[in-house]
C-alpha cells in the first residue's frame, strides 16, 4: 500500500486512550517530525457523514462523504494547539467526545472508507521524517516503516485517564460508561475484516500502565534513537 520511500516513518498504533496521541506529539517534538492523527480523519468523516444527515452503516454514502470531505489541521500560532476544520468548519471540540469516537469506529470498518483515506495519509509523509498514530498504521498504511511501536495499558487504566481528560473538558461522563464504550470500540476495532487493530510483527510492544508520560515518551524516542 506504502510507496516507497527513503523518508523515516514512527508509527504509533494502539487502543483508545493508550496515550497514542501525546506520545506522538511529544515525539515528533523531540525529533522535528511531522505528525499525522489518522484517529482524526475517521472522525472527521464520521462527523460530516453526521451533519450530512447519513446513515452511518449506509457504506456508500460515507464512503463518497469519505473521498469529498476537506479535512485540514490548523496549527496555531505558537503551535501548541491544532484546530481541526471539517469543510471549514472549526470541528476540533466536537471531534474530541466519546460520540465522535464511535461515529469514527463504526464508519472505520467500511473498507472503501478506509481506501479513500489513504492517499491522503501517505501525503504526510515528508522529510525529516512522520510519526503516525492510529490503528493500521504499522501494519497497512505505512507496512514499511522503520520504527513501529505498538503502545497499551490495561482497559481500566485507560478508562480512567479518558474520564480525567473529558471531566477537564467539563463534559459529563461516568466511569463505568466510559469503560464500557471503551471496551466496545476496542472489540469492534480488533475484530474487524479489514486493518483490524493489531500490533505489527515488528512493532516494539509498549504497555504503559501506571508509566509516567516522560519514561513513555523515553521508551518510544530510544526506538528511533538508541
Ligand atoms: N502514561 C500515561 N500515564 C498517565 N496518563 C496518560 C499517559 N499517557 C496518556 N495519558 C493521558 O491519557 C489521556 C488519553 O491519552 P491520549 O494520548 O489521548 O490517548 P490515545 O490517543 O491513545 O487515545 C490524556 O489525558 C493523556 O494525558
Ligand atoms: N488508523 C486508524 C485510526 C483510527 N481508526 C478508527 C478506530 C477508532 O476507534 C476511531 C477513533 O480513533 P482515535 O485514534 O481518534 O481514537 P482514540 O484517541 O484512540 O480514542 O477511528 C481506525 O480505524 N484506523
Amino acid at each position: 500500500m506504502s510507496r516507497a520511500s527513503s523518508v523515516p516513518v514512527l508509527t504509533i498504533d494502539g487502543p483508545s486512550g493508550s496515550g497514542k496521541g501525546t506520545v506522538s506529539r511529544l515525539v515528533a517534538e523531540q525529533l522535528g517530525w511531522r505528525l499525522l492523527d489518522s484517529g482524526a480523519l475517521y472522525r472527521a468523516v464520521g462527523y460530516a457523514a453526521g451533519m450530512e444527515g447519513l446513515d452511518l452503516s449506509d457504506g456508500d454514502a460515507v464512503t463518497r462523504c469519505a473521498q469529498s470531505v476537506k479535512i485540514r489541521f490548523q496549527p496555531s500560532a505558537d503551535g501548541a494547539d491544532t484546530r481541526i476544520l471539517v469543510n471549514g468548519h472549526d470541528a476540533t471540540d466536537e471531534l474530541r467526545t466519546e460520540t465522535a469516537g464511535a461515529a469514527a469506529s463504526a464508519i472505520a470498518s467500511i473498507p472503501s472508507v478506509r481506501q479513500a483515506l489513504v492517499d491522503l495519509q501517505l501525503s504526510f509523509r515528508k522529510p525529516p521524517g512522520l510519526v503516525a498514530d492510529g490503528r493500521d498504521m504499522g501494519t497497512v498504511i505505512f507496512p514499511d516503516a522503520p520504527y513501529k511501536v505498538f503502545l497499551t495499558a490495561s482497559a481500566a487504566e485507560r478508562a480512567k485517564r479518558r474520564y480525567k481528560q473529558l471531566k477537564e473538558k467539563g463534559l459529563g461522563v461516568t466511569l463505568g460508561t466510559l469503560q464500557r464504550e471503551i471496551e466496545a470500540r476496542d472489540e469492534r476495532d480488533a475484530s474487524r475484516a479489514v486493518a483490524p487493530l493489531k500490533p505489527a510483527e515488528d512493532a516494539l510492544l509498549v504497555d504503559s500502565t501506571g508509566m509516567p508520560i516522560a519514561d513513555v515518551v523515553a521508551k518510544v524516542l530510544a526506538v528511533v534513537r538508541p
